[in-house]
């Protein structure tokens, strides 16, 4: 059974009138598929109801030549060994299980029935100080444990930030996610002469990682020496915080290259009006040099969160009604 596969339990009744138990993993007959929720450049989100409990997930579908003839199989791995690993937190999208048929990969996920938190964000235009410390607090708790489970997200944006039906933020798509090798393995690895620490941010066949997150959001770190590093999430936590305050991001011009430009030469300015202690935080996470950058504890303590809980009561307050910030 591989792991994170949850078994169903069949009762039946054999020839001889016993009832057996049998083990039996859920397909896709399980499951009665409601309508496309999401579509990713590899997979499709649907609506799906369980059809023993009547339980609706979320059903991420991978076609298999799909994702063989777009070379993408180490993608699905990637994130299919994130989700495994990132498996008990509120702000996390939950997996389930898995199961495959002739064509296709199903993974069962948690519902995020409020849709994407730019969709929402977009219908209000901006959000107050109030909702934005609150969900950028929530955001953060969830990278907080991302990073204590030694996984980098490296495409964090408003998009793959979802909402479940309390209003509370699940990260997803981890799909270009960077798994931290743990250091006991990575050591045993050492020892065993296999890990060459040179090999830096190479995938297992020897491509040069060459992935760059979404243009508005990519550190500049990625842009010059093309590797990733937890500070890399900060980043773009900061031109989060900045975005639900001001309604689009800070690094935006007519085209990638431009943007990109405005990234390394941290061209972005505040808005009239513009929240001082938002100010200085932001300030303290668009930094170039990301050894420089606000550390997790750092934001926690700052003086935007004065007041902010972190840690389980954040995850059970009612989240704050939308209202724009004017
Ligand atoms: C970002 C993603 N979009 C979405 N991914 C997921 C959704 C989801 C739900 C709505 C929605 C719900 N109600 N109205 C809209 C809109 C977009 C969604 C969900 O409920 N559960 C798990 C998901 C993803 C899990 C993935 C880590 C494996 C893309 C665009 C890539 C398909």
């Amino acid at each position: 059974q591989e792991r994170g596969a949850a078994v169903g339990v069949r009762r039946e009744t054999d020839a001889s009138g016993r009832t057996v138990v049998r083990q039996v993993k859920k397909g896709v007959r399980d499951f009665s598929f409601g309508r496309i929720l999401g579509e990713g450049s590899y997979s499709s989100v649907y609506l799906a109801t369980d059809r023993q409990t009547l339980k609706e997930y979320a059903i991420k579908v991978l076609e298999k030549r799909h994702i063989i003839k777009e070379k993408k199989i180490k993608y699905v791995n990637i994130e299919k060994d994130t989700l495994n690993r990132l498996t008990e937190h509120p702000g996390i999208v939950r997996l389930y299980y898995t199961f495959q048929d002739q064509n296709s990969l199903y993974y069962v996920l948690d519902l995020c029935s409020g849709g994407e938190l730019l969709g929402v964000l977009k219908k209000t235009g901006t959000f107050d100080v109030e909702c934005t410390r609150f969900y950028s607090a929530q955001i953060l708790d969830a990278i907080s444990y991302m990073h204590s489970r030694g996984v980098i997200h490296r495409d964090l944006k408003p998009e793959n930030v979802l909402l479940d039906d309390q209003m509370n933020i699940k990260i997803t798509d981890f799909g270009t996610a960077k798994l931290l090798q743990d250091p006991r393995e990575a050591r045993r690895q050492m020892e065993r002469g296999i890990l060459d620490p040179s090999r830096g941010d190479e995938d297992d066949d020897g491509r040069a990682a060459s992935f760059v997150g979404t243009a508005e959001y990519v550190s500049p770190e990625l842009l010059t020496h093309k590797n990733a590093c937890k500070a890399s999430d900060l980043w773009a936590f900061g031109c989060i915080v900045y975005q639900l305050l001001v309604g689009r991001p800070p690094f935006k011009a007519g085209s990638e290259y431009l943007t990109f430009q405005k990234i390394v030469h941290l061209e972005y300015e505040f808005p009239q009006g513009f929240p001082l202690a938002a100010r200085d935080l932001v300030e303290r996470l668009l930094v170039l040099d990301p050894s420089r950058r606000l550390t997790i504890e750092h934001i926690k303590n700052h003086e935007f969160f004065d007041g902010q809980a972190f840690g389980k009561t954040l995850w059970r307050t009612k989240a704050p009604r939308l209202r724009p910030y004017v």
